[in-house]
């Protein structure tokens, strides 16, 4: 396989995939099935692990250039695009970071392979409020066992490879904090976790390929050599495993801006070819403004976007800054969801219809203001860097 060495390359691969996947992404839509035809082809284009350095198998591709092909996937299919951030940010990004060799040698050859890793943070009791959460993980003889449940664990049933955030017990049943837990369930390889299920798989408004589920963890053991210990220690835990999913926070923005780019695209072409009143729409200078106001919102977006993926956390993290993160994943989610409705709004009922994809790419990118920290959760944590002040959120935290 041939790897891309600048920026430019890295888009004109995602652009050609892209053209590829644009004609399939309703099917993965309408079938609600995974898009395993194209994560062949992100597989053979070395997109899967593309940021994991190169002794791993990677391409050592920088967050920039890993946003860059997002947003070219997310303009022909959220799905997609969405699988490639998880490839690349969130759960793999922490392992690689805070990883033992062995764990980062164990996980990485699955990525390569075409497994999108889930990351298993949120709880029924602990969605914002994620330190809240009540999955244990106990200290027993030669490693952990895992007791909880989690939901909206995106890719349940067809990812191997999951990082579950727990609390970790001492033996004695003390807590000692947050820790990450590798669980790989791959029954063909001998790896089979007893106790851990998934319970069920929630019907989306959107992104209707990806499955998003519940997850069960009955008495889950989980070795020593996969305890994915933060450099912190348990203790701030929490603090390093969300440290590494800032990178996540930034895919997840890039792939509501490219759902937005596209949508802009679409847009654009349409009111070139239709007309009413005996004149093309794009004469119509209501229609010529909202166009130029969506264009605005986009390049705002991947400003912001870029300038979060080349940023850096603290103390030399390899991470983007958690501010400039929280920023432009809030900022692009939001603006993003305007931009496809004012798209769809353009198309008058063909947009409402499935001839066009507006519809399609209005319910997908509906999530991004929800999913990897709300709108508000976001806003507080920027009012928390720019007063430079906690934000506690619990009655008694202050
Ligand atoms: C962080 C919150 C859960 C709020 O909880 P708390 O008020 O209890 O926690 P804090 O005191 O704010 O934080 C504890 C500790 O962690 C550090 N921290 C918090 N967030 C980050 C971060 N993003 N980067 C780095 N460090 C972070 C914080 O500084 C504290 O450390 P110190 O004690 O100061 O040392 C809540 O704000 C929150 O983020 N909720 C959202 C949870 C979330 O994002 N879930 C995502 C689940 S995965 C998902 O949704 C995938 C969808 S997608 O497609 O990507
Ligand atoms: C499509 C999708 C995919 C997801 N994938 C994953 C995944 O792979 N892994 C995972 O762990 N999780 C995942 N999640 C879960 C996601 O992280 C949570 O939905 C999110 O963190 C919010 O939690 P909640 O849904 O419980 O909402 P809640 O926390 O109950 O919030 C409800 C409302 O109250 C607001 N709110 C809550 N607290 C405050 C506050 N302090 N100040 C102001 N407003 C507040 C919220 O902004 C929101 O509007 C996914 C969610 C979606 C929709």
């Amino acid at each position: 396989m041939k790897h891309a060495s600048s920026s430019d390359s890295y888009r004109a691969i995602a652009q050609d995939l892209a053209a590829k996947f644009a004609p399939r992404a309703a099917k993965w839509d309408q079938e609600r099935i995974y898009c395993w035809d194209n994560i062949t082809d992100l597989t053979n284009a070395g997109l899967m692990g593309m940021s994991l350095p190169t002794r791993y198998g990677g391409q050592g591709a920088s967050w920039l250039d890993t946003v860059i092909v997002v947003e070219e996937l997310a303009k022909a299919c959220t799905l997609t695009a969405r699988i490639v951030v998880e490839a690349n940010m969130g759960g793999i990004s922490a392992i690689m970071a805070y990883g033992t060799e062995a764990q980062k040698e164990f996980v990485a050859p699955y990525v390569l392979a075409g497994d999108k890793p889930a990351i298993c943070i949120s709880e029924p009791d602990a969605g914002s409020a994620a330190t809240q959460m009540t999955t244990t993980a106990q200290r027993v003889d030669g490693g952990y066992v895992l007791n909880g449940t989690k939901h909206w664990i995106t890719g349940g049933g067809v990812s191997k490879l999951h990082l579950v955030f727990a609390r970790v017990l001492d033996e004695a049943g003390e807590e000692q904090g947050i820790g990450g837990f590798i669980l790989c369930q791959d029954p063909d390889n001998g790896m089979d976790h007893t106790g851990f299920t998934v319970v069920s798989r929630e019907r989306t408004m959107g992104l209707c390929g990806m499955p998003e589920t519940t997850l069960a963890f009955k008495d889950v053991f989980i070795k020593d050599a996969h305890v994915l210990r933060p450099p912190s220690g348990f203790k701030r835990g929490f603090a390093d495993l969300m440290n590494a999913y800032n990178s996540q926070r930034v895919g997840a923005g890039t792939i509501a801006m490219g759902v937005a780019a596209g949508a802009l695209e679409h847009a654009k072409r349409y009111l070139l070819e239709r007309e009413q009143f005996g004149r093309p729409l794009a004469e119509f200078q209501g229609l010529q403004w909202m166009l130029a106001d969506m264009d605005t919102s986009v390049h705002a977006s991947r400003l912001m976007l870029h300038e979060a993926a080349q940023s850096r956390g603290p103390n030399g993290s390899s991470f983007p800054d958690i501010a400039m993160a929280a920023r432009a994943k809030l900022f692009a989610s939001e603006a993003a969801i305007k931009v496809v409705n004012d798209a769809l709004q353009m198309f008058g009922a063909r947009g409402y219809g499935s001839e066009e994809p507006l519809e399609r790419m209005y319910r997908d990118v509906r999530m991004f203001t929800i999913g990897g920290g709300t709108a508000q959760i976001l806003r507080t944590q920027v009012a928390g860097s720019i007063l430079g002040i906690r934000t506690p959120q619990t009655r008694g935290g202050y």
